[in-house]
């Protein structure tokens, strides 16, 4: 299975605390990656550092280099929103728009230049079909997303990633605020995604690294302690330190 994504020697300090100790780590096209540890172990900047959503802080500082592709996105000249085009992200909370469904999931597209209605109505029903809400929605398109159930809004935050075509899609703890079966939906659609899409997950929760995911990376004090294939890690890990955090003796 070929990398789409592959970091080399990657560093970042937010000012003079430095969150990423020298990372290395190759993304699987087409497959789940997991990014599991404790809280504050550098998850989510490392997340953030695979569409630049870090740029936004102020004082940080990023070495190292992170290949799309074979490109470097910290290169000079990267155009940022073609970038965030490539690579989708979904957040923790849903965070719909307050406006319609429809103009939720079309308005990525719009931004990128789409003005045909046929067109856009074509976007908006495969994006919903595959983020597995187009049923629930369907007859209430015009109506405001901000009615949606929070599982339905999550689904919806999928869709709206996925408008634009995106080839990665990034989750950052995104069933953290949902119920059991909001988040066995979302885990469910997380695998029926991998075939047309690159996953990579931040999840708390090690029995959802365990239950979805192909690859497993743990985090400890910003270092990239141990990585592999997921079944592997939970059963046989190399290092005592993920031993004992899989095994519940910390975090
Ligand atoms: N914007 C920021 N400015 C300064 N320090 C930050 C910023 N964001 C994160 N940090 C620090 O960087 C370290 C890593 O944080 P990060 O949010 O990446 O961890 P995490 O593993 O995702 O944690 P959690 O599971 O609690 O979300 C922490 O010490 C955190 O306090």
């Amino acid at each position: 299975m070929s990398s789409i994504i592959e970091v080399k020697d990657l560093n970042l300090w937010y000012g003079a605390h430095h969150a990423l100790h020298s990372v290395n780590i190759d993304i699987p096209e087409h497959e789940i990656t997991a990014l599991i540890g404790p809280s504050g172990c550098g998850k989510s900047t490392f997340l953030k550092t695979l569409d630049r959503m870090n740029d936004l802080v102020q004082g940080v500082k990023i070495k190292g280099t992170v290949a799309y592709r074979g490109q470097d996105i910290y290169a000079p000249g990267v155009d940022v929103t073609w970038l965030r085009k490539q690579i989708g992200m979904v957040f923790q909370k849903p965070n719909p728009f307050p406006m319609s469904i429809y103009d939720n999931v079309a308005y990525g597209p719009r931004t990128h230049g789409i003005r045909s209605r046929a067109k856009l109505d074509e976007i908006v029903e495969n994006s919903l079909r595959s983020a597995a809400i187009w049923d629930e929605v369907k007859d209430r398109l015009k109506k405001s997303a901000l009615g949606l159930s929070g599982g339905q809004q999550q689904r919806l935050c999928i869709a709206r990633a996925l408008a634009v075509e995106p080839e990665i899609l990034l989750m950052d703890e995104s069933t953290s605020a949902l119920d059991p079966i909001s988040t066995s939906k979302i885990e469910d659609l997380a695998v029926e995604l991998k075939s047309k899409y690159t996953v990579i997950m931040v999840t708390h929760n090690m029995q959802q690294a365990a239950r979805v995911s192909d690859n497993t990376a743990f985090f400890l004090l910003g270092d990239l302690v141990e990585y592999g294939k997921t079944e592997v890690l939970f059963s046989t890990p190399t290092d005592k330190r993920t031993e004992d955090y899989i095994t519940g003796r910390f975090g």
